[in-house]
Formats: C-alpha cells, structure tokens, sequence
C-alpha cells in the first residue's frame, strides 16, 4: 500500500469509527426508552411482545429505508435484533401479577433448569415461589401447605410416580401443573392425584432463552380452566403464545418433533465419532449450511445425557415411528446402491410437492440463518 492509500484508509475508518461510535449512542438511547415502555407495560399488565407494533413498526422502517437507499432488509435485520435485546431488558423491570391473592407458589424440581427459569418468571412477576427438590421431601408437608399453585418439573421417568405417591393431599383449590415435554400420562396421573384444578404445560424451549418472548407453550387443559385463566394470562404477559392441544395429539406430534429429531441427531454424532471424523478438517471445509447443521448435531452433546434419553425413552410409540426413519432410509441408500439416479429424482420431486409452499419459505427462513453463521466467522 502507497502513503497515499494508507492515509485515504485512515481517514475514511476514522470517520466510521465516529458512526459507529455515534450508533452506541443512539442504542444506549433506545435501551433507555425501551426500559420505559417496561415499567408502562408492568404497570399495565400488558404483554412484553407487541407483534403488531413490531409489524407496523418494521414496515414504515423498510419504507424509510428504501427511499433512502438503504436494503430494508438491512434495516429489518437490525431492527429485529434490537427487538430481542427489548425483551431481555423489559423482562428485568418484572412483571405485572394477575394473581396477587393466589398464596404461594411450589416449583418441584425448582433447581433444575427449566424449574429455575419458571421460578424465576414467577418471582419476577411478584409471586412468593417455594423450591421442593429431591433433599426437601421431609419438609413437604409444610412447603405444600397452603400452596396455591404446584408445578412438577422432574425428569420424565420419575414424573408420574411422584405425583401418584407425593402429591394427593394438595389443598382442594390448589393448581397442580407440569411442564413434562409428554402429556398423556402425567396429565392422567395429576387428574387421578388430585380433585382440583389441573393444567398440563409442554415449553417447547430451553431454559437457556434469555426471555420468553415469542417462545411457544402447549397448554393441555386438565379441570376446572377456570380457576388457571389468571396463569395463562400471566404467561402471556411474559411475552409467550400459547398453542393448545389435546395430549394425545401433542404425544404423537413429540414423536417425530423431539424423538424422531434427536436420535436422529443422537446417530449423527455417533457416527461421526466411530468414523473418527476430524471436526477441525471438517469445519475448515464447511459450507455455512454443515456448520449450522454440525452445530445443532454437536449442541446436543454438550447437554445432559440422562434429558436426552428420557426424551427419547418417553414414549414406546417412537420406536415405530424411528423404524419407519430407519426404513426410508434404507430404501433410499438402495436407490443409490442401484445407481437408480432417476428413482432418486423421481423421489425428490414427490417430497417437493408435498413440502409445498413450506419448502421456499424454508429456504428464506434458513437463508438467513446461513448468513448469521457466516457473519460469526472470524478467520
Ligand atoms: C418496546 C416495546 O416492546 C417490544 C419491543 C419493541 C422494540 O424494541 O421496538 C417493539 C414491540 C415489542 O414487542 C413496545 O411494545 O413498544
């Protein structure tokens, strides 16, 4: 580079730095207004995601944008990722309680991570939240006295024996709910437990979420709704939709949604493993596509074993369902051991069809996905 161009380059990033500079400024400024319309929605109990504000905001933005030109894509990639910091920051200024006269609150299996995540909601939200965890059983008696809501949160396999056994003497007009990622049975086994209200819950995330917001909850309805409405109000104060759904149809759709998925993704690591695959050369070789898709493999593997398997282990009906997987499999690796290119185009095209419009809505879903990992590159 001549002095010329090192000074032009100089100059020039310089005067980004400034922008950029004034651009923390600026965000500071939102977050500060933002907090604001926190501590309004608290006092109002109105819900911390506002989609058709975010709507209308978004496209008088995209607008302003393209006049300007500017991508409104651009504008709307930013936007949403501010949106995100929104509800973090919103979620700290608590929440309004729908429920103020409701007596406290015993989260079974409080330590655990999605027990601690809900805890902690309910704390925000102004409720008096108890812990009882494996140690606490002697004190049960007394955590469980007087409690207004109960929520079982412990690994699948002991959830239905634990209410069966420990939870029959809950005061009459107590809720007794789970978040268990199947329904039918511990639904059936909080209905024969206990004469009161019941609510099945299934948080289809982790407790890794850093807000609820847009975070989806199946709501399976045991007895007497009405004496739980105040909860589901109150979830959907901290930002989450609500999709309700019979336990049966939830089990089965878990079949190919959790089983299905992750011992799909179980064996994809395996077999990585017994080839003896060497993650450093594949990554250097990977597309944004296999390193997205070798992150979701390889995330699994930094998480709990026994989760996975109780997921997995839930529910005998996976085992047909995973065959069925196995099998398709098999059929296709024969069109490909035949060398039957047309069979395989033929087959590729009747998926195609089936995906329908799914099939290009997923391709700009994921479009923008692959253009996140690839910003995340750092060499
Ligand atoms: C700030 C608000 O809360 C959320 C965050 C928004 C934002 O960051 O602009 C917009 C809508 C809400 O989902 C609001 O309701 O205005």
């Amino acid at each position: 580079m001549n002095e010329r161009t090192t000074a032009d380059l100089e100059n020039l990033r310089g005067l980004i730095d400034g922008v950029d500079q004034q651009l923390i400024h600026l965000l500071r400024k939102r977050l500060d207004l933002v907090a604001q319309v926190g501590a309004v929605k608290h006092g109002a109990g109105l819900p911390i995601y506002a989609p058709q504000r975010e709507a209308a905001m978004l496209a008088k933005r995209r607008g302003e944008a393209e006049k300007m030109n500017v991508s409104p894509q651009l504008i709307e990639d930013i936007l949403r990722r501010l949106m995100r910091e929104s509800y973090q920051n919103e979620k700290d200024v608590g929440f309004k309680q729908v429920k103020p006269d409701l007596g406290h609150v015993v989260v079974i299996g409080g330590e655990g991570q999605l027990g601690g995540l809900f805890s902690q909601m309910l704390t925000l939200s102004g409720y008096q939240v108890k812990s009882l965890d494996k140690e606490d059983w002697e004190r049960a008696d007394s955590l469980l006295a007087g409690a207004g809501l109960v929520i079982v949160t412990v690994p699948i396999q002991i959830t239905c024996d634990l209410i069966a056994t420990k939870l029959t003497q809950l005061p009459k007009s107590c809720i007794l709910a789970d978040l268990t990622s199947i329904k039918s049975a511990p639904m059936t086994a909080m209905l024969e437990a206990h004469s009161g209200p019941v609510l099945g819950l299934h948080p289809m995330f982790g407790p890794d979420v850093g807000s609820l917001a847009k975070q989806v909850v199946v709501v399976c309805n045991g007895r007497k709704p009405e004496a739980y409405q105040w909860l589901l109000e109150q979830i959907t104060i901290w930002g989450a939709r609500l999709v309700e759904a019979e336990p049966q149809q939830h089990d089965k759709s878990m079949q190919l949604v959790q089983a299905m998925r992750h011992f799909s993704s179980f064996v994809y690591g395996l077999n990585l493993c017994k080839e003896s695959a060497d993650i450093e050369t594949l990554l250097q070789f990977s597309s944004p596509i296999y390193r997205l898709e070798l992150a979701m493999v390889g995330r699994l593997f930094a998480q709990s074993p026994e989760l996975y398997a109780d997921i997995i282990f839930s529910q005998r009906e996976s085992i047909a369902v995973i065959s069925d997987y196995l099998e398709n499999y098999t059929q296709a690796l024969f069109l490909l051991k035949s060398g039957d290119r047309e069979g395989f185009i033929e087959q590729f095209k009747v998926v195609s069809q089936w995906f329908g419009d799914f099939a290009p809505q997923f391709q700009k879903e994921s479009r923008a996905m692959l253009q996140s990992v690839n910003d995340m590159k750092t060499d």
